[in-house]
């Protein structure tokens, strides 16, 4: 599915323009000549694997890192120049954001308010506890709490000083479906006030209800677009397969040239490959056996990221059954 991202009213009105951002640590090129564009009021997905790079272009574009090359702005201001300005106007929930737990969900939302420098942080706690649905929660302590409550007081913590822009590092990780789905129903309110929200993630479900979504691997920006865009700029041909003895027709197909993917998903097999005529090749080979049943398939997210994964580390990388 894909979400009808807000209308581009403004041209100008871009939340974050950086152009060639790359950023070594020692040896490693963990960002390479990166440029994207985040219109004001987006949910922005980040996607990637481990280790792609992501954490280190988020904290590029709040200004905790210089990069060694390109430039940029955020809300405007110079990620090079204007930290401090970007900071008072950014919220940013780090991977391993953590709230005291031996205190309330009132005093550390009271505790983050006066950090930030509130003019009345007891009322803005309040505020935040009325928004987040927390009010029967408000003197419980932070460390009983749920994963999924966790997380959404953590993210009411970051907006608490009305920011412009979120920047939310895997804010979900470990969370149950039900409380992923509420925080991303939070997370959807906050857009529709005017919020630009870039999230980094590792679930598609969650890439799904992104409105713009970009994918990055050891480096480098792979794709950019809606949901639709990036699907359909694969140019994948996926077929779906079942039948017995999946996993080694998973390993013989994939063996194959121009399959570049095979997956598992439940009791079928997707089967992939950019080029149509050798995938159908292929797979017209093997219908010939009645006991496997070939249908073509949209390719899904998955499939479009596995595949992109496969080639950014060099090459026909199927993803076999584990
Ligand atoms: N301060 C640092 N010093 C040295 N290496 C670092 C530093 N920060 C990150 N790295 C390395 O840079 C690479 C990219 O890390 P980064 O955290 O940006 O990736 P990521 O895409 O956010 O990964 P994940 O999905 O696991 O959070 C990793 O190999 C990491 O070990």
């Amino acid at each position: 599915m894909t979400i009808p991202a807000p209308a581009a009213d403004d041209p100008h009105s871009i939340a974050i323009d950086v152009e060639g951002l790359t950023k070594s640590f020692g040896d490693t090129v963990v960002v390479k000549n990166l440029t994207m564009q985040v219109r004001r009021g987006l949910i922005y997905g980040f996607l990637g694997p481990n280790g792609s790079g992501k954490t280190t272009t988020i904290r590029m574009l709040c200004g905790l890192l210089t990069p060694d090359s390109g430039r940029g702005t955020c809300l405007g201001y110079d990620i090079r120049t204007d930290a401090a300005e970007i900071k008072r106007h950014v919220g940013y929930m780090t991977q391993r954001f953590s709230l005291y737990q031996d205190l309330s969900v009132r005093e550390n939302l009271e505790f983050v308010a006066r950090v930030y420098g509130l003019p009345d942080p007891r009322a803005a706690a309040r505020e935040a506890i009325t928004r987040l649905g927390l009010e029967g929660r408000a003197e419980q302590l932070a460390g009983a709490l749920s994963g999924g409550w966790k997380q959404r007081l953590a993210l009411g913590a970051c907006t608490l000083p009305d920011p412009q822009l979120l920047l939310l590092d895997e804010p979900t990780a470990g969370v149950d479906p039900k409380a992923r789905r509420e925080f991303w129903n939070e997370i959807h309110a906050l857009a529709a006030q005017g919020l630009t929200v870039l999230v980094s993630t590792h679930y598609m479900d969650e890439a799904e209800r992104c409105h713009e979504i970009a994918y990055i691997a050891y480096g480098d920006l792979l794709a950019q677009g809606t949901v639709s865009e990036v699907i359909a700029a694969s140019h994948l041909t996926t077929w779906t397969v079942s039948g017995p003895n999946l996993v080694a027709l998973a390993e013989t197909l994939s063996k194959r040239d121009g399959i570049t993917m095979v997956a598992p998903f439940g009791t079928s097999l997707h089967v992939s490959g950019p080029d149509r005529a050798k995938v159908d090749a292929v797979i017209a080979e093997f219908r010939t056996d009645p006991a496997l049943t070939f249908e073509p398939a949209e390719p899904s997210l998955e499939d479009v990221f596995i595949d992109l994964m496969g080639r950014a580390q060099g090459g026909a990388a199927p993803a076999r059954p584990s």
